[in-house]
């Protein structure tokens, strides 16, 4: 079960993007055991419309499809959320993803892409949900980032996306704090889902790769991600606002190049979630 009380977000509405895979779904399935309504949105309908079945049977959840880097979709998003249910209290920006790429082959279409999904994706998400409902009424705001602390090498058009959006989630829990707007973020290590998996295996599965490289020796389960998500949200972090938290379990802080961890099985993963049926 959630260590969150039943009922927390009973009344409540949210709005995942991404919410119907990997970690946005996770997030999604919490809300909806505890409460809340959630509508799931990102750009595969048929994807979509599936989780929303399967989590159906939780809660009471809608799937809108939306492009977060398209404006017009973003705003239908927003109206088309408060149209169903009348109100918004949480937005959790999840949706985003990249390639890998040494920079000296990267295209500019192809950094475009990356940029506009995790960042001005992000941006228009924010923007939108605050001037058609926040702005009168307040909510909070969780944005995903990733583990681009020492850089992000093969990746360094989402590190610099994601930086971005840490220093957005302040800007913004900073000019919104006099509306009863709370703004955080949420960076993952590596952390293991069907899709991520399918996205980075291709030759091996990249989260066995690593796993040698983490304090924990394992790597991260949506829940892990999906619990941090839902305190940010609840009242209990109602004097946090502007902060990114990890949740990596120090990876972002461990190199082997003054201390060894052996391998251990310790840390184990807080995993409750049913996977998806794929
Ligand atoms: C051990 C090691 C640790 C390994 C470390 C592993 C990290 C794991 C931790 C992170 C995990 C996750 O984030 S898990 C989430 C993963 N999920 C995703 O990434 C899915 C979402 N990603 C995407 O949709 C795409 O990657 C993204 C580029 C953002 C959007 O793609 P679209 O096709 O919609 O974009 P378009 O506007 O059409 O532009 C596509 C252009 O992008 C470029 N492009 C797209 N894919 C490309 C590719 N594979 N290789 C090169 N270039 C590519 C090309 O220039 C494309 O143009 P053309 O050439 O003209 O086609
Ligand atoms: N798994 C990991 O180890 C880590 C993941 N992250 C980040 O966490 C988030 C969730 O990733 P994860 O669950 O692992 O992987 P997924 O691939 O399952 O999640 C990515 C989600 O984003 C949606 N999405 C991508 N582009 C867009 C877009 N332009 N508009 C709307 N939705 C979009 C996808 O749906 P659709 O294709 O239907 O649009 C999908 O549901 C991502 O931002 C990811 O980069 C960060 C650090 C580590």
């Amino acid at each position: 079960m959630s260590v969150l009380r039943p009922n927390l977000f009973r009344g409540s509405v949210a709005i995942v993007t991404g919410g119907g895979s990997g970690i946005g779904r996770a997030i999604t399935y919490e809300l909806l055991t505890l409460g809340c309504k959630v509508v799931i949105a990102s750009r595969n309908a048929e994807r979509l419309e599936k989780a929303a079945k399967e989590l159906g049977e939780v809660g009471d959840v809608t799937s809108i499809p939306c492009n977060i880097r398209k404006e017009e979709e973003v705003q239908a998003l927003i109206s088309q959320a408060l149209e169903k249910y009348g109100k918004l209290d949480f937005l959790v920006n999840n949706g985003g993803g990249q390639f890998m790429s040494p920079v000296e082959s990267m295209s500019l279409k192809g950094w475009n892409a990356v940029v506009e999904t995790n960042l001005t994706g992000t941006f228009l998400m924010c923007r939108e949900a605050y001037n058609q409902w926040f702005k009168a009424n307040g909510g909070s705001i969780v944005n995903i980032v990733a583990d681009m602390w020492r850089g992000f090498p093969m990746m360094a058009h989402t590190g610099a996306a994601r930086h971005a959006v840490v220093n957005l989630t302040q800007s913004l829990a900073i000019e919104w704090a006099e509306d009863g707007v709370r703004v955080n973020s949420v960076a993952p290590g590596m952390v293991e889902s069907s899709t991520a998996a399918a996205n980075y295996g291709k030759e091996a599965n990249v989260f066995d790769v690593v796993k040698e490289y983490l304090p924990t020796k394992r790597t991260g389960v949506p829940d892990e991600v999906s619990s941090v998500v839902c305190f940010l949200l609840s009242p209990g972090a109602s004097f946090i606002s502007g902060t990114t938290i990890k949740v990596d379990c120090g990876s972002s802080l461990y190199t082997r190049l003054m201390w060894n961890i052996d391998n251990h099985d310790k840390l184990p993963a807080y995993q409750w979630i049913p996977k998806p049926k794929l």
